[in-house]
This record gives structure tokens, sequence and C-alpha cells, in this order.
């Protein structure tokens, strides 16, 4: 059977237990602090990352949650969460709304790292900067949700890799930064989120936060 290395809050790996459970493949959890020393990410993934999808024979690690996805989705085309009956153009922006909600995740595991530092070592304008690009991210998915009016899917009225991409970040989003006024700056952002979370595959994998145990800024 396969692994998938994972972490709780991990949007990133998220997205591929949504996909794994919607394509209705069994996997073993391996929930790991990637941030500790005790991880065995580096074993599998040079770069050091979860999440890593670890196949039957315990060896071979497919990393790099979009490629992941790409890989899933190539091997196990059914069901699709690129369906073909989506026009080709509107599979590409599905991958572009995914490069969209990673792009957010990177610049907000950046500024949270950067809370992390003493408060004479955090840098504001570096900080701000990365809440900059996720601010920009999130106006450009609810300005592609609005443009969906209302649907529950954003992309041929059915489930696909955009709605996991958006629904994986949004709800890491909410648990690492509570405070952020997303939800009230763009309402049908919210709605939408809310629609995805009732779904079964986004309700068993929800995101909770995890403690590190070392110091690692
Ligand atoms: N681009 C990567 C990012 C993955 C990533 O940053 N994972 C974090 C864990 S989490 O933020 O998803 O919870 C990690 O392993 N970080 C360890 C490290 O960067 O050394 C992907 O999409 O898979």
């Amino acid at each position: 059977m396969w692994t998938l290395i994972s972490a709780t809050p991990s949007p990133y790996a998220r997205k591929v237990r949504i996909a794994l459970a919607e394509k209705g493949i069994p996997f073993t959890l391996q929930t790991e602090v990637p941030w500790d020393s005790t991880t065995k990410t580096k074993l599998y993934n040079p770069l050091e990352k979860l999440p890593v999808l670890i196949l039957d024979d315990g060896k071979t690690a497919i990393y790099e949650s979009h490629y992941i996805m790409e890989w899933l989705e190539t091997k196990h085309p059914e069901p699709a969460l690129l369906p073909p009956s989506i026009e080709i153009d509107d599979r590409l922006f599905a991958k572009k709304v995914e490069v969209v909600c990673d792009g957010i995740c990177d610049a907000l595991v950046l500024a949270f790292f950067e809370k992390q530092r003493e408060p004479e070592k955090q840098s504001q304008p570096w900080a701000a900067r990365q809440m900059r690009k996720a601010d920009g991210g999130l106006q450009a998915l609810a300005t592609w949700v609005d443009n969906a009016q209302g649907a529950n899917f954003l992309i041929g009225n059915q489930l696909t890799l955009a709605d996991i991409a958006i629904g994986s970040m949004l709800g890491w989003f909410t648990l690492r930064f509570p405070d952020h006024l997303w939800q009230s700056q763009h309402p049908a952002l919210k709605k939408y989120w809310e629609g995805l979370e009732t779904r079964k595959s986004f309700a068993e994998t929800r995101p909770s936060p995890q403690t590190l145990k070392d110091s690692i800024v």
C-alpha cells in the first residue's frame, strides 16, 4: 500500500489527501512535523519537504504537491480531477488556480516563520511583502469565484483540481491566520469555501495545528 508523509496543518498535503480520497486510492497516512529533527522527509525528498507519496516498494517517492497531483491524474485518471470533458483552456486554468493557491501558501509560510524570529530580528517590510502577495492572490481567487456566480465548483460545475487547491489553502489560511479578514472582504469566496468543506473528502482532512519542537529560524 502507498504511504503519504503528511503534516496535520499542511495545505499542500491536504490537496493530495483529498485527491487520493476522491480517487478511492487506499494509503497509509504518516503524519510528521517536517521541521523537527525526527522527520523522515529527507530520506525520500532531497528538498526535505512533505507531502511525499511513497509507492508500494517503500522506496519510490513522488514529491512536490503539484507534481504529485499531476502524477496521480496521469496514473489514475478516473475519477478525473481534470476531466477531459472540460475544454483544455479550462483544465489549464485549473492548474493556474493551483499555482496561485500554492503561491499564497508559500508567501504565508515565509510570513509565519518571520514572526517566529526574535522581535529584533524580524523584518516588517519582508513580512508585509508576503502578506501583500497573499492578499493579491486572494483577490484573484475572489474574482474568479465571483465570476462563477455562486456555483458550487469553480469550473465545469464539477469538482476539479482548482476546488481542491482553493479549499486546502483557505482551510490552512484560516487556521494559521485566524484574525485575517478575508471572509468579510470576500463573502462569495467564503460561501464557496464553506460549500466545499461539506464534501466528505474535505470534511475528513480538515487541518489542525502542530507543535514544533525544534527552533528553526
Ligand atoms: N512546494 C511544496 C511545499 C511543501 C512545504 O512547504 N511543506 C512544508 C510543510 S507544510 O508547510 O506543508 O506543513 C515542509 O515540508 N516544510 C519543511 C521545510 O521546508 O524544510 C509543495 O507544494 O509540496
